[in-house]
């Protein structure tokens, strides 16, 4: 990973340079539809109008300058910290009726204002906003947003590769990193609370970035972390089950990630509609929508054709309206893959790029060849051996479909385990997953957290063994561990022709067991075996620890 002076901490970026304004000056810039914000105590009448150049929700985070808005949390309030952001140079504090009382001991005799507003959540993203310029009318950078279930973080790797390949510079919001130009800090969450976002972006901004692709989660809209965030284009890729604990029903599922598809988020949209969320989606979608296919809807804006199988990746053709066609290569393996690219290139389209220059980006640099930390990532090539974020049963059962080679003498040899204290449920079912598709299948660890791991390969080794007996499948079935051995033992028996799929922990450089994060990289691990076994690693590849 290319670092800076800010990586490996969880700082916040933000850009050097903060046009200081009075509060009076930032809330007399909020949107007209907010109620006004009410001055409680504190230095304004008379005092010093307090001077803002910058704004957090974290009292860890205060810089000197700062306004700190304190929130209630699921568990405890923002406003009981407010000692520590006054500690740490904040120049106004502004929080709800029930951060008030809180927060009012911190502050007496301090003579630093304190503001009210309810719901303070509402006001936190409009006022990032406009405390760090973030998003002024010339347009720049552009701003792309992918949401849905699954395909998020490549698809913004595949957005930000064709428009590096356009020549454009680009930058990157998501679960795996953050970058700004140069600079570049491992993320924390799949999409940063509001007052991150609008610091990135202006940073962005400040170091001249083109174009930017960010993750938007589910839960990011709903905790807000994208008011007063305007795309120029919002992606759709689907929507599965997943997060009801937080949404409660698909139908709220839905609607959270639907939210992201209205006049007020975003310009324009490109919605995958091969599952009947992403069909209700674009009916739904209060902005112009262009719809895509890798299913082959007739009804398409824009469809994925002649999908044709290229090594471990494939070929296709991207037909859209007029007769409009691309040729496209997808480097990494799977048709998941092929619809992200697919995804990423009509979200570029949609953004103004040309056709034509698409076409000659995309035939001089491959950008679809472009390497995610941890998705389908290819450490080696001879044998085949990949590293995959698939920890769930579907996506197991997509990456071994989309790695097999058929009508060949090629092997799939899978090394995976389950999370410890997550669905029990799904371990057998990963066992069986794998034993329907893996001549070699060797469980292992995952991450255990509190549990026993023994218990954990219990359940997907019983799985796997009563698929196999009672399928009369043809699969070798081995337990070991630790993870890095059984990585070690895949590469051991693996021939050149064979495939090697490291499976559920993707960029991770930690495994959590109990409460102590043990390093380890299965990218490493995988490379280190690759060449104890005579085998080499794929040049150029991207491993960072
Ligand atoms: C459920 C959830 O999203 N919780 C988020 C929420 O926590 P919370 O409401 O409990 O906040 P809290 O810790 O009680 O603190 C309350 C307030 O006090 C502040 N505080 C707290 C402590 C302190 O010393 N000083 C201080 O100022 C906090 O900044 C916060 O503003 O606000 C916190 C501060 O921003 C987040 O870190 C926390 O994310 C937790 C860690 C989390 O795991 N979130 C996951 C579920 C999440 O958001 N995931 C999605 C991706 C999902 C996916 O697609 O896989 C994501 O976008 O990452
Ligand atoms: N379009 C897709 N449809 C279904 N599965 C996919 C798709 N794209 C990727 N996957 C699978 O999901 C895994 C995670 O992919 P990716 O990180 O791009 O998605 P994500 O939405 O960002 O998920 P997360 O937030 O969990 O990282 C991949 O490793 C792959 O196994």
């Amino acid at each position: 990973m290319s670092t800076n002076e800010q990586s490996g901490s969880a700082a916040p970026m933000r850009p050097a340079v903060v046009v200081p304004r009075t509060m009076e000056e930032v809330l007399s810039a909020l949107p007209r539809h907010l109620a006004a914000v009410h001055h409680v105590s504190g230095a304004p009448d008379g005092g010093a109008q307090p001077t803002i150049t910058g704004l957090t929700m974290d009292s860890r985070q205060v810089r000197p300058g700062d306004l700190y808005v304190a929130v209630p949390g699921t568990g405890r309030h923002g406003a009981d910290f407010t000692a520590q952001a006054v500690a740490a140079g904040a120049a106004a504090v502004l929080t709800d009726d029930a951060g008030t009382a809180l927060a009012a001991p911190a502050l007496s005799g301090s003579g630093l204002p304190l503001y009210r507003a309810s719901p303070v959540r509402d006001y936190v993203g409009p006022l990032a906003s406009i405390v760090f310029d973030s998003q002024p009318a010339d347009g720049r950078p552009i701003l792309f947003g992918v949401t849905g279930t699954n395909g998020k973080t490549t698809t913004t790797y595949f957005v930000n590769a064709l428009a590096a390949a356009l020549g454009k510079s680009t930058g990157l919001i998501g679960t795996i990193e953050i970058r700004a130009g140069e600079t570049v800090i491992p993320s924390i969450l799949t999409t940063p609370e509001s007052p991150e976002v609008h610091g990135i972006l202006a940073l962005m901004r400040e170091r001249g970035v083109d174009a930017a692709a960010m993750e938007v989660s589910s839960h990011a809209i709903e905790y807000r972390r994208v008011d007063g965030v305007r795309f120029d284009v919002a992606g759709f890729t689907n929507l599965t089950q997943d997060h009801l604990d937080l949404h409660g029903s698909m139908e709220e599922y839905f609607a959270a990630k639907a939210a992201l598809f209205r006049p007020e988020r975003t310009e324009r949209a490109v919605v995958i509609i091969d599952d009947s969320w992403g069909r209700r989606l674009a009916a739904e979608a209060g902005v112009p929508t262009l719809t895509l296919s890798v299913a082959g809807a007739a009804e398409a804006d824009w469809t994925v054709r002649e999908v044709r199988r290229d090594g471990l990746g494939n070929t296709f053709t991207l037909a859209g309206p007029g007769g409009a066609q691309l040729a496209l290569r997808c480097g990494l393996p799977g048709n998941f893959n092929v619809a992200n690219a697919a995804l990423a290139a009509v979200m570029i389209l949609a953004s103004g790029f040309g056709i034509a220059d698409v076409q000659r980006a995309v035939d001089e640099h491959d950008p679809f060849t472009t390497q995610v930390p941890g998705r389908m990532q290819l450490i080696g090539e001879s044998p085949a051996a990949i590293v995959d974020f698939a920890h769930n049963p579907d996506a197991l059962a997509l990456t071994l479909d989309s790695v097999r080679i058929e009508d060949s003498d090629s092997r799939v040899l899978v090394v995976f385990g389950a999370t410890g204290q997550r669905d029990v449920s799904k371990r057998p079912v990963m066992g069986a997953t794998a034993a329907r598709r893996a001549d070699v299948v060797i469980i292992t660890d995952d991450d255990p957290h509190d549990e026993d791991e023994a218990g954990i390969r219990a359940g997907v080794l019983q799985g796997a063994r009563a698929a196999r007996d009672a399928e009369g499948l043809d699969c070798e079935i081995l337990e070991v561990f630790p993870r890095a051995e059984a990585i070690n033992r895949a590469v051991s028996l693996a021939r050149r022709q064979d495939v090697v799929l490291i499976a559920g922990r993707g960029h991770e450089v930690w495994q959590e067991v109990k409460g102590v994060n043990l390093p380890l990289d299965d990218r490493v691990e995988l490379a280190a075996a690759l060449t104890r076994h005579g085998f080499s690693v794929r040049s150029g590849n991207r491993i960072e620890s």
